[in-house]
């Protein structure tokens, strides 16, 4: 049987496993995992009894055609300098690592290449997983592998010069968002008398409902907020601030983070 094989059982790995099982995309017997610690394979094995548990990296290579690497960038090429030796050379190499390119990997295995960005947001199904393919996946291999994140999200085709850009906005983004809504939930509790909790959960839900009411209007950001900052009213008197400030924040936090795109894992 042509198993998925996940190297890795992290953040990415676990969540990936749980989302294609639990959509049923894959059945327990087409998945084996590994990663480098017993804890994590026992935890795996534990979560979904059945699943394959390989005990090495070049176990699971030889096990599987579809090869998901769910490690950290700079422990990337070291995992796939240690499964190539094993492998028949007809194997999908699929890397999650943001700052590996497709070149270097195709350097180290020159078959098919495939890089996808997931979100942490797949685990509740949603969020948009990035893929890029190389030169040498074919169609069919394309395919399965769009199909299989598909069953836990959206899947956007990007190409490689655009994916550090869309890599902030679909996977970076959940992490400054929920940075966002932690600051605008403290500053309020800061300065009233609601509580932490309730200043959270309320700033949550707006953004919650923001999200929906933006996806659903098709409304552009800049007429929402006309509509709910009335002239002279207390909105706008929060937005005049923003708009002096988040700018050069932004932009300085983008640039940090696409210094550090490059930088990652080398
Ligand atoms: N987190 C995100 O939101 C996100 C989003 C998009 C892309 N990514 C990418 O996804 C990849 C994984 O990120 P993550 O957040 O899941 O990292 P993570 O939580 O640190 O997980 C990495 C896992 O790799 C395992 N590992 C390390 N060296 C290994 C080796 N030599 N052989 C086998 N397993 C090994 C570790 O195993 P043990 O636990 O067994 O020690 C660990 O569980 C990264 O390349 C990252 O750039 C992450
Ligand atoms: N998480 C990974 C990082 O922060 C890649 C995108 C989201 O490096």
């Amino acid at each position: 049987m042509d198993c998925i094989g996940i190297i890795g059982y992290g953040h990415m790995g676990s969540m990936l496993v749980d989302g294609f099982l639990s959509s049923g995309v894959l059945g327990i017997d087409e998945v084996v995992v590994t990663s480098r610690s017993r804890e994590s394979r026992d935890a795996c094995a534990a979560a979904w009894p059945g699943i394959g548990i390989a005990g090495t990296n070049s176990e699971l290579a030889r096990r599987c055609r579809t090869i998901i690497l769910a490690v950290r960038p700079q422990e990337v090429m070291e995992v796939l300098r240690e499964i190539v030796p094993v492998m028949d050379g007809d194997e999908h190499i699929v890397s999650l690592a943001a700052g590996i390119s497709l070149a270097e990997l195709e350097g180290l295995f020159p078959g098919q290449v495939t890089r996808v960005i997931p979100t942490i947001t797949s685990t509740v199904g949603q969020g948009t997983t990035l893929v890029c393919h190389g030169r040498q996946t074919g169609m069919q291999d394309a395919s399965r592998v769009e199909g299989l994140f598909s069953s836990i999200g959206n899947v956007m085709l990007v190409g490689e010069e655009e994916l550090p850009a869309a890599t902030i906005l679909s996977s970076c983004g959940p992490g400054l968002l929920a940075a966002i809504i932690e600051e605008l939930a403290d500053a309020t509790a800061r300065a009233s008398g609601l509580t932490t909790d309730r200043a959270l959960s309320l700033a949550t839900e707006t953004t919650a409902a923001t999200a929906a009411y933006l996806r659903k209007t098709g409304e552009a950001p800049g007429d929402l907020v006309g509509r709910v900052a009335t002239g002279g009213g207390v909105t706008e008197a929060g937005v005049k601030r923003l708009r002096e400030r988040l700018p050069g924040v932004f932009d300085e936090a983008v640039a940090a983070m696409l210094e550090r795109y490059g930088a990652v894992g080398k």
